[in-house]
């Protein structure tokens, strides 16, 4: 039995208390296996954000268990999770959150050397080649388009070669063209180094390119699809939506 990249068991977050108590997660369990790509969708306040959060040890569950790469994220103190963060996942988000000051060779090099390393100029020129943007490597954020930076972001999330790499909405912000050089990306990230994708998005132009579509609602893992068409995605969408 292969192990899991990242294994949820039972998964549980509740915000609030009282008149201001929202369950988020209501007992989400599932894998996300070596080398695969799954899109999580879901209407909106489904708990797709929070479950990738929780995935991604961004935040803590009030229940159940994540697993990444063997390691159960509950056992561990700030430290050991901020370094497991470090080593073991990256994260890209829809406003790419690059750093406006620095270039785009400074941007993916800054988490190697927030952890204190000091990656070579050709690690990191190798790292802007894999993602298209060779060319670009002393260009600053407003220097480069969405698709540009979207890209620069992910070359950064995947500079220590991560196990897992969580994608919040990574399209959300581009255009067409420029999101399916994104998707594309993601898919080599999978096909060819045989890291695992996890993306949370609404498009699904964007989620046909996974390999499995996991769709939430009010909370819980309703349904997972496989060889989906885009048109059969939104019809199973639109029966989750609410009718009011
Ligand atoms: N920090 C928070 N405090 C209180 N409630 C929260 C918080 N974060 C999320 N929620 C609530 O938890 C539920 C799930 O939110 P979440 O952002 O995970 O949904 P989502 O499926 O990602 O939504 P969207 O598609 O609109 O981004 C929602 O009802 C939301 O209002």
């Amino acid at each position: 039995m292969t192990t899991a990249t990242v294994s949820l068991r039972d998964l549980r977050m509740v915000y609030g208390t009282g008149a201001r108590r929202v369950c988020a997660l209501d007992g989400v369990t599932t894998d996300f296996p070596p080398a695969t790509f799954t899109a999580i969708m879901g209407p909106s306040g489904s708990g797709k954000s929070t479950l990738l959060h929780c995935a991604a040890g961004l935040d803590r569950p009030t229940g159940g268990r994540v697993t990444i790469a063997g390691t159960d994220l509950g056992g561990l103190d700030e430290s050991s999770l901020t370094r497991l963060r470090r080593d073991r996942i990256g994260f890209v988000f829809q406003e790419f959150n690059l750093v406006s000051s620095l270039t785009a060779a400074q941007n993916v090099a800054l988490p190697a050397r927030l952890a204190g390393r000091r990656p070579s100029a050709g690690e990191v020129a190798a790292a802007l080649a894999e993602v298209g943007l060779a060319d670009r490597a002393g260009h600053r954020p407003s220097e480069l388009s969405g698709g540009q930076q979207q890209r620069v972001a992910i070359a950064r999330a995947l500079f220590n070669r991560p196990a897992v790499l969580f994608a919040d909405e990574p399209t959300g912000a581009l255009d067409s063209r420029s999101s399916r050089q994104v998707l594309e990306l993601l898919r080599t990230v999978v096909d060819e180094h045989g890291q695992t994708v996890v993306m949370v998005t609404h498009d699904p132009l964007a989620a046909v390119t996974a390999d499995e579509i996991v769709v939430l609602a009010d909370g819980r893992l309703v349904d997972r699809l496989t060889e989906a068409s885009a048109e059969s995605i939104i019809s199973r969408l639109a029966t989750l939506e609410p009718t009011c």
